[in-house]
């Protein structure tokens, strides 16, 4: 894929939202997301409040996975003001077993994953070794420096960030 690609997702109203009564000033056409009456904003992809997680996966990021078993590198993160949806939408972190409706991003990832790999692995009679590094950063240190060891472990070298995982 070699690119940047950016996708939109407008979560719907909270119920605290609903009950204070706030207006919807944002409408999603396709790939289009609409602020107000007029100003209109392209994106490569954009959900609406309906959208559900498996048509975000399918679309932005279950290409990304058959890319990296071919070899690519790819990235994939969340980004956008507290409460607007990037933990729901990576995968509700806070509890160890999802129903797979429910799962977001990472454990998609991760089931459909295994499951390449085992294609790939049982193709190629080797075995496939997967390892994780998670790093959760909950600190606004602007001297943090994630760094890779020469066995490509990912860490931190600032002694002030607050837990780490
Ligand atoms: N697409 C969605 N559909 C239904 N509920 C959603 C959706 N996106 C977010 N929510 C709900 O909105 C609330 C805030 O979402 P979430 O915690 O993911 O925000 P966040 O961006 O990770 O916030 P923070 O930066 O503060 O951690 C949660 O209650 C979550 O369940």
């Amino acid at each position: 894929m070699g690119e940047v690609r950016v996708a939109v997702r407008v979560r719907p109203f909270l119920p605290k939202e609903v009950l204070h009564n706030h207006q919807l000033c944002v409408r999603v056409v396709p790939d289009t997301v609409i602020l107000g009456s007029d100003r209109t904003f392209s994106f490569d992809y954009a959900f609406g409040p309906t959208a559900r997680h498996a048509q975000v996966y399918k679309s932005c990021v279950k290409p990304l996975v058959a890319s990296l078993v071919d070899g690519y590198n790819a990235t994939v993160f969340a980004y956008g003001q507290t409460g607007s949806g990037k933990t729901y939408t990576l995968g509700g972190g806070h509890v160890a077993y999802l129903p797979e409706e429910e799962s977001g991003i990472i454990g998609r990832v991760a089931a459909d994953l295994f499951v390449l790999l085992g294609e790939r692995a049982a193709d190629a009679r080797a075995a496939v070794d997967v390892r994780v590094d998670l790093l959760d950063i909950q600190t606004g240190n602007k001297e943090l420096h994630i760094r890779e060891d020469d066995r490509g472990n990912t860490g931190n070298t600032t002694h002030s960030v607050l837990g780490c995982v």
